[in-house]
């Protein structure tokens, strides 16, 4: 496909999802009618999709149009990243078609980058530009730009089965390339041949997992050592829970208020070599107590929103306000699953501080049995995503109920 046909992909396939279509959806849907696409040509269309759609609100202003449209999104995104809307929309060939009068003139009236106000040239929705300024502070200008970008991919090293040297052999034998990430020790950035990743025999047998750094790094700060009972309480795909096996000899258990969400982990601990036992709902009390209770809660994910740009722009106060109870209420019934002496930590990828430290301050006017250990900020600029974790130990002459 040339460089124009693939915009001219882009602007059909964002069209369906400014329509409401889930982004990964529209994709798939347009590869599948398309078969001709080869694997490069369906990356790069991904690329100019998600790019629209994180930096949405400033494409569409350099557009000069007031209403988003996929060839608005990509007429603006063209004009940021240096190209010629005109000569890209030609027409020609299968390029998409020529600017309207009404187009041309929009474009030729639009505001320059530098003249966009802050929000605008940030890509945010106006109500979360206080909010994320107070949890950034100096950081915020440089945090919300690397949002406005891909976000790096990331792999965990077995540490069970590999080291981080061994493990860059053998993905770049495979044609992965990768470089060690500062942020945590079994990290490593995914340079080159990420679309390999998930047929390599790396993966397929448990040598590395798909998973940003921060996250890593928030698991390495968790306090555990060999023999403790833990519990992931919020265990969804595994991700934790697999990471935290990796570091420690332990008894693991993972449980999710949606079972369903632990179907793929089985597999993914019979890859990684190791035993989690899923307890239902009902169980968890039985099972208690643990010496360490993790609550990796549901979030808005802003700390991701590079990943899930639709997420940013859906969110409304609303559902904030209804993920901060949800917190609050994991981290009561959580708590309760702990032994005197033990811990209880409470992870995001968020970067709003209402689901983050208002969360823990909260808890512990609540729990005065608790008091807090630890605690850990990342945002993009440390180089993976937002996210946050809290640590808490409870009072060794708290009783167990
Ligand atoms: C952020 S995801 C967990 C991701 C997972 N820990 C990982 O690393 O892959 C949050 C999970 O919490 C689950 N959840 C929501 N409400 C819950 C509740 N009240 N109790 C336990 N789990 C809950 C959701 O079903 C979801 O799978």
């Amino acid at each position: 496909m040339t460089p124009e046909a693939r915009i001219a992909a882009a602007v059909d396939i964002l069209d369906r999802v400014l329509a409401g279509e889930p982004a990964e959806r529209s994709l798939t849907t347009w590869a599948r009618g398309n078969r001709f696409a080869g694997s490069r040509d369906r990356a790069a269309i991904r690329d100019h999709v998600y790019d629209a759609l994180r930096r949405r609100r400033s494409a569409l202003a350099l557009s000069g149009q007031s209403t988003s449209s996929g060839r608005a999104l990509m007429i603006g995104l063209l004009r940021e990243d240096g190209g010629d809307p005109g000569t890209v929309f030609s027409g020609q060939g299968y390029a998409p078609a020529p600017l309207s009068a009404q187009e041309a003139e929009a474009l030729s009236s639009a505001p320059v980058r530098g003249d966009l106000p802050e929000a605008i040239s940030l890509d945010l929705p106006d109500w979360l530009v206080a909010p994320l300024r107070a949890r950034l502070g100096d950081d915020f200008g440089a945090a919300m730009e690397a949002m406005r970008h891909r976000a790096p991919v990331f792999l965990r090293v077995n540490a069970a089965r590999s080291d981080r040297e061994r493990a860059a052999e053998a993905l770049a034998a495979e044609g992965i390339s990768t470089r060690h990430s500062p942020l945590a020790v079994h990290a490593l950035e995914v340079i080159d041949g990420a679309g390999r990743i998930k047929s390599s025999q790396s993966y397929l047998t448990g040598l590395v997992e798909l998973q940003d750094a921060a996250s890593q790094a928030a698991v390495e700060s968790l306090p555990l050592t060999s023999g403790m009972r833990v519990l992931d309480y919020c265990a969804g795909g595994g991700g934790k829970v697999l990471a935290m096996a990796a570091r420690a000899q332990g008894t693991w258990f993972a449980h999710d208020a949606d079972p369903r969400r632990m179907a793929d982990l089985p597999t993914r601990a019979e890859r990684a070599g190791v035993a989690v036992r899923r307890i239902p709902t009902e169980r968890v009390a039985v099972e208690a107590p643990f010496d360490l209770v993790l609550t990796d809660v549901p979030c808005t994910g802003s700390g991701t929103w590079r990943r899930t740009p639709e997420a940013k722009w859906t969110l409304r106060p609303e559902r904030l306000e209804e993920l901060t109870r949800t917190q609050d209420d994991i981290l009561s019934d959580a708590q309760a699953l702990v032994r005197p002496g033990g811990a209880l930590a409470y992870m995001t990828c968020s970067l709003l501080e209402q689901e983050n430290g208002d969360r823990i301050a909260a808890f512990l006017m609540a729990h005065p049995s608790f008091e807090l250990e630890t605690e850990r900020r990342f945002s993009p600029l440390d180089g993976g995503d937002g996210f946050y974790l809290a640590c808490l130990r409870r009072n060794q002459a708290a009783s167990f109920p």
